[in-house]
């Protein structure tokens, strides 16, 4: 390291003018071409990367002598680059790149290590980032790249069960961020047909057949040796038959991934030893020593590659995996960049209703034999291009832990968390579930954990990543023993230690409940918001929902910051919620352990008000499907708490009543779409207005002419409707199927005809 050192360069912020500003415009687009990654450029410091002088060549000067040579040279160019920043404001230090260089890659060594152990320093988004710089630098001075070049390695030679050396050496990809690589991959193979598929996140898997028989199985390690777990891979639910219709030798790659439904499941059965990711849980499983533990965890086997010899499979890759019953990795046929482009954005849209985590789409020739043909690189394959997406997973530091009360009185910890970019916003809260997960993941206050995004709309704190990181000013998260907001003693209940606050009275539940209340998916009081709603509730104006119906104009002007226009737009946003109706006003009512869905059930089952639903009783609740002993004995707890609240709803004008849009479609006489499975894509318009009609509407309209609506095109869809702007994937997985696929024109004529609108 040459000038200044970098922790005592000053973060400093200056505003630059003129002259000035623009040559800080400039240093600061020329620190970034160096292969330097500032994150934040404006406040960030900057390293500014010193390549040495290239030196003159040997016969003119003695090598030692021309190496004092060049470092001399680089130090005086740091003095002028650093003299130079501080006079344009930009905060720098200089650093020699062959030193950098060499502790990025003893880094990548170190990281790659921890991480095919099982237990990674970083997530992966960090890790990335080391990589890139890495690789900047090393293509900007290509003399100093390091031996061995651990950019040109794949994986880590981790082997814990036995060493097996591979027939063909198993490869990392080659990755791309942006359009302009997805076009020039295409432009590198023309005519060629392309195969886009995700890129699963889980643990690469070799798995090899001789004459029909499951003869091993191995990791990919570091690419030319990796470890045999054929014990532990027979234990594997799904994915790899014991044997195989097909003569030789057969050797399938693809994917071990643990589902996130099983992920999910699993961790809700063990709180007290908590998987951290599915990646992790699914390599982890893989280093067993015990079969049993890898049954215990599910994991699944995704296809995506495929050796035989002597070649009998079909040239297809989707087509042979699926002709010799594997479960390949969704594959979808693109013939130029543009439609490659468009099913990577639908695979990036739908991440996250997959059942699977995913990093990116991978572009492949689909043709076997193109593909073998393309040949490789040092550390990746030709024929296959890896797009990735924003990271899910990042880590941060929690800076404090929150107790807040919920609306039925539970006592849940927030984690509050330094701002990180994770699964595509800005996060700032997480949830940490309760002390037991707390407990068992051993998260302190302080600590740099890993935070997760992906699936789930709502971020929670998945660990800590590296405890030996901690410098011990870390400190215990301690649990409250009264609430934080009446005072009162906690109650813990379940395995998992929950607190609860049990005084109905407990203001911060009162204030929950009511903001639940006025929520879009119960009352939909969209004009009184949550601030309104606490100062109201501070007042002693509002206490149960019931109150918001009493509520008139004089009162809110009495209020300070409320003035006639928002006054009225208040009563009027009170007064359309008059109609709320059976299943929202309890979803409205926040009754434990009743869901959304709860609430939907007893409406299609027939339950005509909120009344008949308190009255009914265990037998006549337990029928309704979904709804079991606890749910049932909750409902009638609450409701029978809750009957003077219901009368005093009811007198208030507010409807309990079962509405029309939620019970069962009555089916139109001589229903056209009777029994048929029917998929609606694109954007849907009444053809006789022309106005744009929201896609539920349209697919309730089918359900009144007897469709069943699936979300997605399957072997037993019967129909795909189709509106505007219809993406090329459904079409595509329709041709598959032999769905028939008819436009919304059709499908509308037919609904007239029928008089169902
Ligand atoms: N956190 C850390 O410290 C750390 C350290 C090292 C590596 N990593 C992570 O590990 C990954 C690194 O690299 P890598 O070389 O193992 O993988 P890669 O990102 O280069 O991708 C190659 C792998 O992708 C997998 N894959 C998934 N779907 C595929 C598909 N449809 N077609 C083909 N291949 C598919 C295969 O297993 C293949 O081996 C990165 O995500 C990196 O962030 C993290
Ligand atoms: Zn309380």
């Amino acid at each position: 390291m040459f000038f200044p050192d970098p922790a005592q360069a000053p973060a400093e912020r200056l505003a630059p003018q003129g002259f000035r500003a623009l040559f800080r415009h400039w240093l600061l687009i020329a620190i970034r071409r160096r292969g330097v990654v500032p994150l934040e450029l404006e406040n960030v410091r900057h390293t500014v990367i010193l390549t040495p002088a290239r030196p003159p060549r040997p016969h003119l000067r003695s090598r030692r002598n021309s190496r004092r040579v060049a470092a001399v040279r680089a130090e005086r160019r740091a003095g002028v680059v650093s003299v130079l920043c501080r006079w344009a404001g930009v905060a720098c230090c200089a650093v020699d790149a062959g030193e950098r260089i060499q502790e990025l890659a003893d880094q990548v060594v170190a990281l790659r290590d921890a991480y095919y152990r099982g237990s990674p320093k970083v997530a992966d988004a960090e890790y990335d980032g080391v990589e890139d710089e890495l690789r900047g630098l090393i293509e900007a001075n290509p003399e100093l790249a390091p031996d061995p070049n651990p950019l040109e390695q794949v994986g880590s030679p981790v082997v814990l069960h036995a060493p097996v050396r591979h027939s063909r050496p198993m490869l990392s990809l080659e990755k791309a961020t942006k359009s302009e690589q997805v076009v020039a991959f295409f432009d590198r193979f023309p005519g060629q047909s392309v195969v886009v598929m995700p890129k699963l996140d889980g643990l690469s898997l070799a798995v090899v057949y001789e004459d029909g028989r499951l003869a091993r199985a191995v990791t990919r390690g570091d690419g030319t040796t990796g470890d045999d777990v054929t014990p532990l891979v027979r234990a594997l639910t799904g994915g790899i038959p014991e044997r195989l219709d097909a003569p030789g030798r057969v050797e399938v790659r693809g994917e071990v991934v643990m589902l996130r439904s099983t992920f999910a499941a699993y961790n809700a059965a063990h709180p007290d030893k908590p998987l951290i990711n599915p990646r992790n849980a699914a390599a982890g499983t893989l280093r067993a020593k015990d079969p049993a533990t890898v049954a215990e965890r599910r994991l699944q086997f995704l296809a995506f590659d495929l050796h035989t010899d002597p070649d009998s499979a079909e040239s297809d890759l989707d087509g042979a995996l699926r002709t010799l019953g594997f479960t390949a990795a969704d594959m979808r046929h693109c013939d130029g960049a543009e439609a490659a482009q468009e099913v990577i954005s639908e695979i990036e849209r739908r991440r996250n209703d997959l059942d699977y985590d995913l990093d990116g789409a991978v572009l492949r020739l689909a043709d076997r034999d193109a593909y073998a043909a393309a040949g490789t690189r040092s550390s990746s394959p030709r024929g296959a291009l890896a797009f990735k997406f924003a990271a899910e997973e990042k880590t941060t530091v929690l800076s404090d832990v929150v107790w807040d009360v919920g609306k039925t009185g539970k006592i849940a910890p927030v984690a509050w968390l330094e701002p990180v970019f994770v699964g595509g916003t800005t996060v700032t809260r997480a949830t940490l579930a309760n002390q037991e997960v707390i407990r068992a993941r051993g998260i302190r206050i302080g600590d740099t954990v890993l935070v997760r995004r992906a699936g789930d709309v709502i971020p929670f704190v998945a660990g800590v990543l590296d405890a030996a990181k901690r410098t011990g000013a870390e400190t215990e998260i301690v649990p409250p023993a009264t609430c934080p907001s009446c005072a009162q003693p906690l109650t813990e209940q379940g395995n998992s230690r929950e607190l609860f606050c049990t005084n109905v009275s407990c203001p911060a539940q009162t204030v929950r409940r009511l903001i639940h209340w006025a929520s879009r998916a119960a009352a939909d009081i969209d004009a009184v918001g949550g601030v309104w709603i606490e100062r109201l509730a501070e007042a002693g104006i509002l206490e149960h929902p019931s109150d918001f119906y009493r509520l008139d104009r004089e009162r809110l002007l009495e209020f300070d910051r409320i003035g006639e226009v928002s006054a009225t737009r208040m009563i009027d946003s009170i007064d359309a919620s008059r109609g709320v109706g059976l299943r929202r006003a309890l979803i409205g009512l926040a009754i434990p352990m009743a869901s959304d869905g709860t609430a939907a059930r007893l409406c299609r089952a027939g339950f005509g008000s909120l009344e008949e639903v308190a009255d009914a009783g265990e037998e006549a609740l337990v029928a309704v499907e979904d709804i079991g002993p606890k749910v049932a004995a909750s409902l009638i707890e609450h409701l029978t708490r809750l009957r003077p609240e219901l009368e005093r709803l009811r007198e208030r004008g507010v409807s309990l009543d079962v509405r029309e849009e939620d019970l069962p479609p009555v089916v139109a006489a001589g229903a056209p779409l009777a029994g048929k499975t029917v998929v609606v894509t694109g954007a849907i318009s009444d053809p006789r207005s022309g106005e744009k009609v929201p896609r539920p509407t349209f697919q309730r309209l089918c359900e009144k002419a007897g469709a069943t609506i699936a979300s997605s095109v399957s072997a037993s869809t019967d129909l795909l409707v189709t509106g505007a702007d219809v993406g090329a994937s459904k079409l595509t997985k329709a041709e598959k199927h032999g769905v028939e696929v008819v436009d919304q024109g059709e499908i509308w004529q037919q609904l007239i005809d029928a008089n169902v609108v």
